[in-house]
């Protein structure tokens, strides 16, 4: 097995939404086609990643420095010692002469090239990636499906308080039983009508099937107000509450806060949420990390991320990856995390699930195609297969 040609590609996933800190009018991110010299039914077996929102395409670093060390690899570098394609050791080869630390667009790089990697070894293979990643990192038993919530709720021009509750309603009739919105873009009264709006109008009264996001935008002091108007409203979760790296602040609200605190999205590294585990008050009774497989070097990092976790006394169950991507999907069934976010209807076409994926009762099955299946996102695919066609 080798892998002949690498191909990538910058495609936006915009949108005019807006949360307490960024819109996605100018949002987009990196393709990646890795060809393989295997050949079936008449076509190579090619692998593919792309990055998830929220963070930039890192297309530059792909091209100029991660794809030209996976192509002037020698074969045997890249294979694990049955001559089949390890994405650990290719993992490697990548990050050779790069420093430790300064994580943030390299990890977005990787994480691209991971994910093409493992959605290979796992085509190579002829299996779905959730029972590859069981087999090889897992205890070879794969959850059947993997609870999933529907985030949204963004600010948007025009939008008004109906709006957000027809948005919340068309969720729940897709199945989903658990949904997420934006606050922190508004002052806090505002906001709480917003919620209450939700709650009421949508959840019966049951706040515990409501997530809320501030995206990092609070202080301290705002952070403390809003905890103490939140708590009584029992809510799901409070998520990135402030600066992703201010783990002091983060500690302060969990002392302050009872009810669960999820954050991650914006780490990208092993020893960031190892820092979160050491000085973030984090809970393993109650909290949720959120580390995004594509963002921050791929599942190989991850993996580092879930054993440290394990040392601390965390439970892969209290991981729910950001991203609403297929991918996460897989890794979520094969290594029995908590669950995965799902964004229904946005940040296409990367985002989401294949096009038949059914979601009942807040869970869905990752799907039998082969790999990731991205096959199975037909207006995806046809972007994905116009990289190399
Ligand atoms: O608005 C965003 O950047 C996305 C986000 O935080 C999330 O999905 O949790
Ligand atoms: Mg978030």
């Amino acid at each position: 097995m080798k892998i002949v040609s690498a191909h990538v590609g910058t495609i936006p996933i915009s949108s005019p939404i807006r949360n307490a800190y960024i819109d996605f009018s100018s949002m987009d991110c990196s393709i990646l086609a890795l060809v393989s010299d295997v050949i079936v039914d008449g076509r190579p077996v090619v692998g593919y990643g792309f990055n998830s929102n929220g963070r930039y395409n890192a297309s530059a670093i792909l091209e100029q420095r991660l794809l030209p060390r996976l192509l002037a690899a020698p074969e045997a570098e890249l294979l694990d010692d049955d001559g089949a394609l390890a994405p650990e050791r290719a993992w490697r080869v990548m990050l050779r002469n790069e420093k430790p630390g300064g994580h943030g667009e390299r990890s977005v790089a990787v994480g691209v090239a991971d994910m093409a990697l493992h959605d290979l070894a796992a085509k190579l293979a002829g299996v779905p990636l959730y029972r590859w990643i069981s087999d090889h990192y897992g205890d070879g038993k794969p959850d059947a499906d993997v609870f999933v919530y529907a985030a949204g709720g963004y600010y948007a021009p025009g939008k008004t308080l109906t709006d957000l509750q027809d948005e919340m309603h068309r969720f729940l009739d897709a199945g989903y039983r658990v949904v997420k919105m934006k606050i922190g873009g508004a002052p806090l009264d505002e906001d709480l009508r917003r919620i209450e709006a939700v709650i009421d109008g949508v959840l019966d009264g049951d706040g515990s099937r409501l997530a809320v996001d501030v995206n990092g935008r609070f202080d301290l002091d705002t952070a403390l107000e809003y905890a103490r108007a939140l708590e009584p409203l029992g809510l799901f979760w409070y998520e990135e509450i402030g600066d992703p790296l201010d783990y002091a602040l983060n500690a302060v609200v969990a002392e302050n806060y009872r009810r669960p605190i999820a954050t991650g999205e914006n780490l990208f590294s092993m020893q960031d949420a190892r820092n979160l585990l050491r000085y973030g008050g984090m809970r393993p009774d109650r909290d949720y990390i959120q580390v995004d497989p594509a963002l921050s070097y791929g599942l190989t990092e991850y993996r580092r991320v879930l054993d440290v976790l394990d040392r601390h006394g965390w439970s892969s169950r209290r991981c729910i990856p950001h991203g609403g991507h297929q991918f996460s999907l897989h890794i979520a069934a094969g290594l029995h995390l908590g669950g995965n976010e799902s964004y229904p209807g946005e940040f296409q076409p990367t985002g989401g699930f294949t096009d038949d994926a059914q979601v009942v009762d807040s869970r869905v099955a990752p799907g039998e195609l082969p790999g990731i299946g991205l096959e199975g996102k037909a207006e995806f695919y046809s972007v994905l297969r116009g990289l190399h066609a």
